[in-house]
């Protein structure tokens, strides 16, 4: 429990800074005829009241609204029978929008000394973390203005920044690395977006599934490296063929591509696929372990009406089980799901 002696010496306190807080022209009575002291985070002694009273009201012009001090700690020290010392740390709060005084940690040293039975200040430092004598001010408000201005700027090139790390990111996780196509991941994105488009609009929607003939002999015949050039190959002619408008190309997998047709019927989509299986055939990309020669490819297609309901996954089974008929039926072939 604190001692009477310690309630006055926090009283004491308290009423000093509230009438700092409220801009109080009264404070000036709690300085004694010996004071000295440091204003701001000035190095300067002042050893003459009437000069501190005049940085005082020079403060108090400054700033003429009532400040808001937001104690986060504060100390007393009983030195002697006549004289205590106040050590308090605090956040300052302008009456006006600042991003950085409130929140830099003030610190204020007062002394207080007991004459002709009245506690008067001797001595007081206050130190805010900015260098105030060069402007004249008590409070650096123009240094304050232009560092808010340098932290906005600084907010919002980061905001910028991590914007645009955050596309990369997206645009990352959604590409092949190998052929720079769409992944399965946005496929499967797309898949249902354009879904629930013709679903909405009543359009059609079809898929092509197309996988590689022989694809693990033409890895063992010629390597890795030259199994990677020709998915490359075969990417970029998909995309060429294969991508009108809104149509997605993408690497399902392995040796796996599909595309996405939206607002397509089962005859376009198989024309389609006609031209992508040519298209390939005729770049005769030699595959020494196919019965044929060169690299071709075997495709499934399914088209969903919209009439019909079912869900999107259920395109993707049907090309599966028609790119699984074209393998089992030789090859070099166009299925159409039932
Ligand atoms: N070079 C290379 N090969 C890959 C890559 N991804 C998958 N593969 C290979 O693709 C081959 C696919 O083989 P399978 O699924 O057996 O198919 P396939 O040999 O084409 O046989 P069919 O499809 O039945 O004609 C495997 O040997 C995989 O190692 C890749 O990124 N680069």
């Amino acid at each position: 429990m604190q001692s009477e002696r310690q309630q006055l010496f926090r009283s004491l306190c308290d009423e000093y800074i509230e009438m700092y807080a409220s801009r109080d022209n009264r404070l000036f009575s709690y300085f004694s005829d010996n004071f000295s002291g440091y204003a701001g985070s000035s190095d300067v002694l002042i050893t003459d009241k009437n000069e501190w009273i005049k940085i005082i009201k020079k403060d108090f012009a400054q700033v003429p609204d009532r400040l808001h001090l937001d104690m986060l700690d504060l100390s007393l020290q009983d030195l002697d029978e006549d004289v205590f010392v106040v050590t308090a740390f605090f956040h300052i709060h302008l009456p006006f929008a600042d991003d950085i005084l409130s929140k830099e940690t003030a610190r204020l040293v007062l002394i207080f000394r007991r004459e002709n039975n009245l506690w008067k200040i001797v001595h007081s430092g206050i130190s805010i973390p900015y260098d105030l004598a060069n402007s004249n001010e008590v409070y650096p408000l123009k240094r304050l203005e232009e560092r808010n201005i340098k932290l906005k700027q600084l907010v919002e090139d980061r905001t910028h920044e991590l914007a645009e790390a955050n596309k990369q990111l997206e645009i990352l996780s959604n590409t092949d690395t190998l052929t720079n196509l769409g992944n399965r991941r946005l496929f499967n994105c797309m898949l249902t977006n354009e879904w629930n488009r013709s679903h909405r609009n009543k359009n059609p929607l079809s898929l092509i599934l197309l996988d590689i003939d022989y694809f693990k002999q033409f890895n063992d015949h010629y390597g890795h490296l030259a199994g990677d050039a020709c998915l490359h190959t075969l990417a970029h002619c998909l995309l060429q063929v294969g991508r009108r408008q809104g149509e997605l190309v993408a690497r399902y997998g392995g040796d796996e591509f599909v595309i996405l047709l939206p607002n397509t019927d089962k005859t376009t989509a198989f024309e389609t696929a006609q031209k992508i299986q040519q298209t390939i055939i005729s770049l005769a990309i030699p595959h020494e372990k196919s019965p044929v020669g060169i690299v071709t490819t075997s495709i499934g297609i399914a088209s969903l009406l919209q009439t019909e309901d079912h869900p999107p996954e259920y395109l993707l089974q049907q090309a599966d089980a028609a790119l699984y008929r074209s393998k089992i039926a030789g090859r070099n072939q166009i299925a159409e799901a039932n």
